[in-house]
């Protein structure tokens, strides 16, 4: 009967709650999402706590009394087994990390081990030490974290490294390049009038563009150069080691190449170039810093050099990259205090022997430094955007002055003035010419507008329209500089052009030079054929002046005529002009 009692108590006081507990704690275990086992000192695998069995490497009843040396990868058994080593002298270990191979794929665990305290109720057989082990996946933690790391590194729109990681990577391989001896090579590309394309198709077509740019960068060179996109239009190849300046002009060249070629990209046609500047390590600089601003003064030279071509850094251009800075400050303050004056050239009608035009230029009144010729500062106007108040001063300069000849009784004279491609490019371009033409009331009156060839064939579907919009006013439109851009004739044909003005590089040897000669007669046929007028520019002879007659070139222009010259000694030489010894 006692005995009945006692088993009763025991089952009651003592077996349950155990039951109870251990319910417990199996429900509390079904619960962490984690791993749990119990291992001893070399790593044999106690017991295994978890439903989660597809995060298991192997089947449990394949796992258990198996070592981890024996059941995970050689790495992660050697982390394991250190983390245990860990906590059996600290009582603890956190932190290592392992990556196991499950499923054909990898999968993160971080370790948490605790070491066991014995008790001998129910481990009578506990020899040495023993071990909780809590794995926790963090594979999606781990995919956060690359995903992070590489946002930190990589330029997310062309896949390239970012300005940080590239600075990191130049620094890595200057060091490399310090330590052996070598040469590198920085070059700095700029697309050239990038801003144009992403004004007039838009941001999201200039991604597109910038895309495409980079993967065209990216096949010009090996896998060992360092590429990266700085931000915008800029990009950056570093040639870790060069045995003479010619690899970087061979792949310069290559790059000036493909980054010519025509963009397709969303049904528009779109043509582009690029301008390099190269910077050599050890010679222009010994950090990543200083070979970057050289590398950036080279392709600013580049720029100025026309565009489309590299340039090696040289200490001169230290100098050069100076008086621009003092220049683009200097040239708000022309802005501001009305520094520019128009130049007017005039223009002959080789069939009235008649002024028919003038070509209306700019002038900087520097309070220093006198004239300065636009060559000199129309570029970094450009650059700098400055082009567009610059430009609006011409335009509505060039529109006033032309009111006050008719007044003034100088008529037949057609105005011609400039236009830049951010002006043709700026929103408001056919409004303010719009306003102003009904200003000072410019109908029926001879205005034309130069734009250069390449202006009009960079990105033509929207040239032709801000070009209809203008000549829709009544206007008359050239193209400027014939000849030294794309000519594409096709686009040539769709753009709502009058005149076609002869570049003066094809009129100054058109007695000497076979092709120039050529080059002008077939223009001059091609612009009547297309029903356009043809100024030639540059007329210096009367060789080149005969010449042009004889092709039937309608209008001339150039020094043999009169230089550029200022509104007062434009209204002067108007008066005086009437048939002069020059005339055949
Ligand atoms: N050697 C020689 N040169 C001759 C002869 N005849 C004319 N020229 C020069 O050739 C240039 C013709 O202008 P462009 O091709 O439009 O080239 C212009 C044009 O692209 C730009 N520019 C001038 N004014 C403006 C402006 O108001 N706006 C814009 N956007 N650009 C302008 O600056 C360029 C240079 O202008 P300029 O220095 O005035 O130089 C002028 C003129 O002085 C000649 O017989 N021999």
């Amino acid at each position: 009967m006692i005995g009945i009692i006692a088993t009763h108590y025991i089952s009651s006081f003592i077996i349950k709650p155990i039951k109870e507990l251990a319910n417990d704690m199996s429900t509390t275990l079904q619960a962490i999402p984690d791993l749990l086992f119990e291992l001893d000192i070399n790593g044999k695998y106690i017991q295994i706590m978890t439903n989660k069995e597809e995060l298991l490497i192997d089947a449990r009843k394949n796992l258990l009394n198996k070592t981890v040396t024996e059941a995970l990868p050689k790495e992660a058994a050697k982390i394991v087994i250190k983390a245990l080593q860990e906590a059996d002298i600290k009582g603890d270990s956190y932190g290592h990390e392992i990556v196991l191979p499950i499923e054909q794929q990898s999968f993160w665990f971080e370790l948490s081990v605790a070491k066991k305290k014995p008790f001998n109720v129910t481990q009578k057989n506990f020899t040495g030490s023993r071990f909780i082990v809590l794995s926790r996946d963090i594979t999606q933690r781990k995919k956060y974290e690359k995903e992070i790391n590489e946002l930190a590194h990589i330029d997310t729109l062309t896949g390239l490294a970012n300005r940080y990681s590239l600075e990191i990577q130049l620094e890595q391989a200057l060091l490399c390049a310090k330590r052996n001896h070598k040469k590198m090579a920085v070059m700095f590309i700029d697309m050239d009038k990038f801003k144009d394309i992403n004004d007039t198709l838009g941001h999201n077509l200039g991604d597109s563009f910038l895309k495409e740019t980079a993967k065209r960068i990216s096949r010009c060179v090996r896998k060992s150069d360092i590429t990266g996109r700085l931000g915008g239009d800029e990009f950056i190849v570093v040639l870790t080691d060069i045995k003479s300046n010619f690899n970087a002009s061979y792949l310069a060249n290559k790059i000036l190449k493909k980054l010519s070629l025509p963009y397709e990209i969303d049904g528009h046609h779109i043509f582009s170039s690029c301008s390099i500047g190269i910077s050599y390590y050890p010679g222009d600089g010994n950090n990543s810093e200083k070979l970057m601003k050289s590398a950036d003064m080279a392709m600013y030279h580049a720029k100025t050099e026309g565009r489309n071509n590299f340039q090696f850094f040289s200490s001169l251009m230290t100098v050069d990259n100076e008086r621009r800075i003092k220049l683009e400050a200097e040239l708000h303050l022309a802005i501001e205090t009305n520094q520019f004056e128009l130049y007017y050239q005039p223009q002959i009608s080789t069939t009235t022997q008649e002024i028919c035009g003038a070509e209306a230029l700019i002038r900087w009144n520097h309070p220093e430094q006198g004239l300065i010729s636009p060559v000199d500062f129309i570029s970094i106007a450009e650059e700098s955007g400055l082009i567009l108040p610059i430009g609006k001063w011409v335009i509505q300069q060039a529109f006033k002055q032309k009111s006050l000849w008719e007044k003034q009784g100088i008529s037949g004279v057609k105005m011609s003035l400039n236009i830049s491609a951010h002006q043709l490019h700026s929103a408001d371009l056919v409004i303010f010419i719009q306003e102003l033409f009904e200003k000072y009331q410019l109908q029926g009156f001879n205005i034309e507008i130069e734009v250069t060839e390449s202006v009009a064939m960079n990105n033509p579907q929207y040239a032709i329209k801000i070009l209809n919009a203008i000549r829709a006013l009544g206007i008359d439109l050239a193209i400027d500089d014939f000849g030294t851009g794309y000519s594409s004739l096709a686009y040539l044909k769709r753009l709502p052009i009058q005149t076609l003005k002869i570049d003066r590089e094809f009129i100054r040897d058109i007695e000497t030079d076979a092709n120039d000669a050529a080059i002008s007669s077939a223009t001059i046929a091609l612009a009547h054929a297309l029903d356009l007028k043809v100024v030639a520019e540059g007329v210096e002879t009367l060789q080149q002046q005969q010449f042009l007659k004889n092709e039937n070139c309608d209008i001339l222009q150039g020094y043999l005529y009169g230089k550029p010259m200022s509104n007062k000694d434009f209204i002067q030489f108007h008066h005086d002009f009437k048939h002069r010894e020059w005339q055949d």
